[in-house]
């Protein structure tokens, strides 16, 4: 299933544009990061494709078979088919198991249903998926900050969304988890076709496990061609300053600020 932003306007309650008419396609079975300077809208747009914010004007599609807009549909249906992970989560005084479970409330017949097996089964596997089964039984408030963070990500596996939005997912991770994290979501997207979207700072981190990137920049997408390869200056562009294409002692190239200027 694809999701299609179309003309998508939004402001929040008296204040400026956020975003001024976004328009592209994402494909199923892809990462898409997305890239912009603090306050550039990229959570803005994440609660938007999850339903949490509703656009001034124009839609946000899902494509075929569903081809309906969020709009048209309740928040139940919209967590079927989207996952969202916030950037900061507040521990809440339940185990691992039970907040995992919480994934599977929008597939449950009415709110209050019991969970089935299948449901215990599918957040045994999310547990397992993100290394979590030893805590099962822990609470939240005991976690450390990664420890929660993946539960918080397990949690919306749980909900075997079709489109998967997480917002800056590495925070809180040290290099090892944030690589192993990335390895799990393309995992996730490349086996179970999930749509992936992630917002980060880490141009380099986002560039090596990204299929496309989003580059939001004064309330549009600074370049609409998913092909073409990223370069310095687009970086200097979106960030308001100066980069440089950086080969590292094991011959990988990095982008990286190139100093040697004033900043402004
Ligand atoms: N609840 C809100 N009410 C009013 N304005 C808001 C609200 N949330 C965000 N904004 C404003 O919307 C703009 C976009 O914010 P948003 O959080 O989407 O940016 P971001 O790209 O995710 O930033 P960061 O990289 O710092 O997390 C900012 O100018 C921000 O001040």
């Amino acid at each position: 299933m694809d999701l299609t932003l179309r003309q998508l306007r939004f402001a929040y309650r008296g204040g400026r544009p956020v975003l001024n008419g976004l328009d592209t396609t994402l494909a199923d079975g892809q990462l898409t990061a997305l890239l912009g300077v603090n306050g550039s809208g990229k959570s803005t747009l994440l609660k938007l494709m999850a339903g949490i914010l509703t656009p001034n004007s124009g839609a946000i599609v899902l494509g075929a078979p569903l081809e309906q807009s969020l709009s048209q549909l309740s928040p139940r249906r919209i967590a079927q088919y989207c996952a969202y992970v916030a950037q900061n989560t507040q521990p809440a005084t339940l185990t691992v198991f039970d907040y995992v479970l919480l994934g599977r409330l929008p597939h449950q017949h009415g709110w209050s249903a019991r969970a089935s097996v299948a449901d215990l089964n599918q957040v045994e596997a999310c547990l397992n998926q993100m290394d979590l089964t030893d805590l099962a039984g822990t609470h939240l408030n005991q976690l450390s900050g990664g420890q929660l963070q993946m539960t918080v990500i397990a949690r919306a596996l749980a909900q075997q969304p079709v489109i998967l939005l997480l917002d800056e997912p590495t925070n809180n991770l040290d290099p090892k988890h944030q690589v192993q994290l990335m390895d799990k979501l393309r995992t996730v997207s490349r086996e179970q076709g999930t749509m992936v979207i992630f917002s980060m700072h880490d141009i380099n981190l986002a560039l090596q496990w990204a299929d496309r990137v989003m580059l939001l920049h004064q309330g549009g997408l600074l370049r609409h061609d998913p092909t073409q390869l990223l370069t310095t200056a687009d970086l200097s562009t979106l960030f308001g300053m100066p980069y440089q294409m950086v080969e590292t002692r094991n011959h990988q190239h990095w982008f990286w600020p190139a100093l040697n200027g004033s900043l402004k």
